[in-house]
């Protein structure tokens, strides 16, 4: 039977997912966030009619011809209006975002006035009526949507959302990912391996990339190859609520990889295993209650790819965020051979030529080797049964940076 190809089992995965629950943050650490509900404006921007410039405020008509001398009747600074009133031959001086005062119409800038005495200005150039003048509700007024629902929290939005009157935002919990090592050999990065152990590094990764897309991670640690710790470890990410339960390991056809039997012992809704990909044949996916289980191949690299490729989705989804992977066009700039059935993500170097971006792999593909995965910036993706191609060829291109 084929295998399900890669974009069916990003279908499958994707299928009926909606973003999680909101919570409420304060604005000081929305930062990335999603919103949640749109944010209603609770005030009007600029309050009051407000000066955009030092200077002076004064009728225009009054100086419709320069040079004149003005009487300065008082002083309207930003937190403190004046209270009277610019009458004819009268001015007020006036600071940047200041209250305008009533009766004036312009602002004569200070670079165009020339100070006489303490209470007397020559106006030096005349301002048409509501020159550097910014009106009440140039920005937003109260009850305007100025921010929709959906919407990442980038600074901008931070201080609009502060501008306009509110201290604390409704926003898209992160998604919970639950992480799970399995596998008698592993042991963590602090810890000295054994004569036939090896470090276990997937998580690290995972996590990562989970964080950069909004999630947050629950790292249950490493479970040996049996059944009974491995079951609890599943219990564990779903009475902390995880949304997602991704494993690491143990994915295969080995004795050893148990993963699929302890899912299952779990309850755990089978959708699918192994898939039209390389690296990441063995990828498992099903629901536990309403927690998604990705179980990602053993080989860290195959584990990295797979995350990229399905987990990077499903959390941006379950956070509210749009996925748009980094695809691009490019140039081969090495000869491939012709692919079998799966579709191959080939780790690669992409750097600008001089008719566009050029794709080199690496000689090795060992899906074993980070140290070729960190060196790559870009995956060549070559579609099932793609023939052999020359250097200069087109390719499509994942960027990983
Ligand atoms: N007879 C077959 N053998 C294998 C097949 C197959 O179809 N038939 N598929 C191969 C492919 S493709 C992959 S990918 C691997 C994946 O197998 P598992 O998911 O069962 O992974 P493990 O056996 O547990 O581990 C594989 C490899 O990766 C190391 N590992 C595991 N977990 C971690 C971790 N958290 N951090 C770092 N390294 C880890 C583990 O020590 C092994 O070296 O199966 C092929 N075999
Ligand atoms: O599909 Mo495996 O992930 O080639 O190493």
């Amino acid at each position: 039977m084929a295998l399900l190809s890669v974009d069916e089992a990003l279908e499958r995965i994707l299928e009926g997912v909606q973003p999680v629950s909101a919570e409420t943050v304060p604005l000081a650490e929305a930062v990335g966030r999603v919103l949640a509900a749109p944010i209603e404006a609770r005030r009007t921007q600029p309050p009051f009619d407000a000066s955009a410039m030092d200077g002076y405020a004064v009728r225009d008509a009054d100086i419709a011809s320069t040079p004149v001398t003005l009487k300065v009747i008082g002083t309207s600074a930003a937190g403190k209006r004046f209270d009277g009133e610019v009458t004819a031959g009268t001015a007020v001086r006036i600071f940047t975002g200041a209250p305008l005062p009533k009766g004036a119409t312009t602002i004569v800038l200070q670079e165009n006035a020339r100070v006489i005495d303490e209470g007397r200005i020559e106006a030096l150039e005349p301002a048409a009526p509501g020159r550097h003048i910014r009106r009440a509700g140039l920005d937003f007024r109260s009850g305007d949507t100025v921010l929709e629902a959906g919407r990442t929290l980038d600074p901008a939005a931070l201080s609009l959302a502060a501008a306009s009157g509110h201290a604390q935002v409704p926003v898209i919990r992160r998604p919970l990912v639950a992480l799970i090592a399995s596998g008698d050999e592993l042991v963590p990065p602090e810890a000295e391996p054994g004569p036939d152990q090896i470090i276990a590094s997937n998580n690290f990764g995972v996590a990562g990339l989970v964080q950069q897309d909004g999630g947050r991670v629950l790292d249950l640690g490493i479970v040996p190859d049996d059944h009974a710790g491995f079951a609890a470890a599943v219990r564990r990410a779903r009475e902390a609520g995880a949304d997602v339960l991704v494993t690491l390991g143990g994915a295969s056809v080995g004795d050893r990889d148990i993963t699929r039997e302890v899912l299952a012992a779990e309850g755990m809704e089978l959708s699918f295993w192994k898939i039209a990909m390389r690296p990441g044949k063995p990828l498992i996916f099903g629901r536990l209650g309403r927690m998604s289980v990705l179980g990602l191949p053993g080989n860290p690299v195959s584990s990295l790819i797979c995350a990229h490729v399905f987990l990077r989705p499903l959390v941006r989804r379950l956070g509210g965020r749009l996925h748009a992977p980094n695809l691009h066009q490019a140039e081969l700039g090495a000869p491939m051979p012709a692919n079998d059935g799966r579709r191959d993500y080939v780790r690669a170097t992409v750097v600008p030529g001089p008719g566009g971006l050029i794709a080199t792999p690496f000689p090795v593909q060992d899906s074993s080797m980070l140290s070729v995965l960190a060196a790559a910036n870009a995956l060549i993706i070559r579609q099932p049964h793609a023939p052999a191609a020359e250097a200069g060829e087109r390719c499509q291109v994942l960027m990983l940076r």
